[in-house]
């Protein structure tokens, strides 16, 4: 489905002069390889996490396999086509979600940026149907599909934005931090449309988060690029093991006195009324310690802290996985 050699992209940036005067002199230019020399195929069916530091190279990659940047050198094929000679064609091969923007008309009523959608892409009556039926079905558009986006929760805005982007049922979709922002229980709705769409329509999905949950819960292969050369692809096993079996649970209680016992949970720093309990997720589940802890406390407040990106990456590069995932 997805075919890339030895793709490059580089851009000239201006050096920073220094000194006081350095305005009078001429700007110096030198070149950044955001993507450098970088080969990968996904097939049909994939849904691959592309995933790396800030800064690494991921969001050019998208753009040139979108066709909105042209590669300065190496090849591309999408579906067939080399993205951004055939722009117009291959539009209709793909959708794009971004997490922090939208495609939908803000003051229009979610059904009208549907069927505006249709119209651009000249969608058969019958498929869009049939689409709006599957939008209704697994992304709950129903309570909100008369509302202005504007009017959206972002957990709404961002299930009318997947539907956006396969109004057309293109058999590839592009996913920018989808879940960014999102409550724990949004982001598991966003997940469980992903599968869907994964499993029955065969639609291809290339994944860029920081979220290691997305990770986790969606991608069956991986690919890690760092400064714009990829580091790691495989299977998720080998970012499993440097994900690690531990978490760690923050939860604010209130009143004074805190004795918490619980086998495979242990308290590791107290801030007043926040406490921290790591955890070995492969004995025991966040919600059996929320329920234990319930009957003892009142909670104000509890979050799950995930494993930096940055530092699995690091591990990775070290390939000394085992030995940093027991912390
Ligand atoms: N239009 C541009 N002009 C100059 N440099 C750019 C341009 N776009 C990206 N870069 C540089 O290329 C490198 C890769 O950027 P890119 O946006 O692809 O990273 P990323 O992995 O998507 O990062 P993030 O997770 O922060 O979005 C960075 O050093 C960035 O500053």
């Amino acid at each position: 489905m997805i075919e890339v050699k030895r793709l490059c992209k580089e851009f000239r940036i201006t050096k920073q002069q220094k000194g006081v005067f350095s305005y009078l002199f001429h700007n110096q230019w030198e070149t950044k390889k955001a993507v450098d020399d970088i080969s990968f195929g996904i097939r049909q069916g994939e849904i691959v996490g592309y995933l790396g530091p800030n800064g690494a190279g991921k969001s050019t990659t998208i753009k040139m396999l979108t066709g909105i940047l042209a590669p300065t050198s190496g090849e591309i094929s999408v579906n067939g086509l080399i993205p951004h000679k055939k722009r117009k064609e291959h539009a209709r091969n793909i959708g794009v979600v971004f997490g922090q923007r939208s495609q939908l008309w803000w003051e229009l009523p979610v059904i009208d940026s549907l069927n505006l959608l249709k119209s651009i892409y000249k969608v058969p009556q019958q498929a869009y149907q049939r689409n709006l039926e599957l939008f209704h079905e697994v992304l709950g558009l129903g309570e909100f599909i008369n509302q202005p986006v504007r009017q959206l929760s972002l957990g709404q805005r961002m299930r009318a934005d997947f539907a956006a982007s396969l109004v057309h049922s293109p058999p590839v979709l592009f996913l920018d931090e989808p879940t960014i922002g999102l409550d724990l229980i949004a982001k598991e709705k966003i997940r469980e449309f992903i599968t869907a769409i994964n499993r029955e329509e065969k639609v291809t999905v290339i994944l860029t988060t920081h979220d290691l949950g997305d990770v986790e819960k969606l991608c069956t292969r991986t690919v890690v690029i760092d400064q714009g050369k990829i580091i790691y692809d495989g299977n998720l096993e080998r970012m499993r093991a440097s994900l690690g079996r531990y978490r760690t649970l923050v939860v604010k209680i209130k009143g004074n006195g805190f004795h918490f016992t619980m086998p495979n949970v242990v308290l590791t720093k107290e801030n007043g009324p926040q406490k921290w309990l790591k955890f070995d997720k492969d004995e025991v589940s966040p919600s059996g310690i929320i329920a234990k802890l319930m009957k003892q406390y009142e909670i104000q407040d509890l979050t799950v802290e995930e494993p930096e990106l940055e530092g699995i990456i690091k591990q990775i590069y070290q390939g000394d996985a085992e030995k940093t995932a027991e912390i």
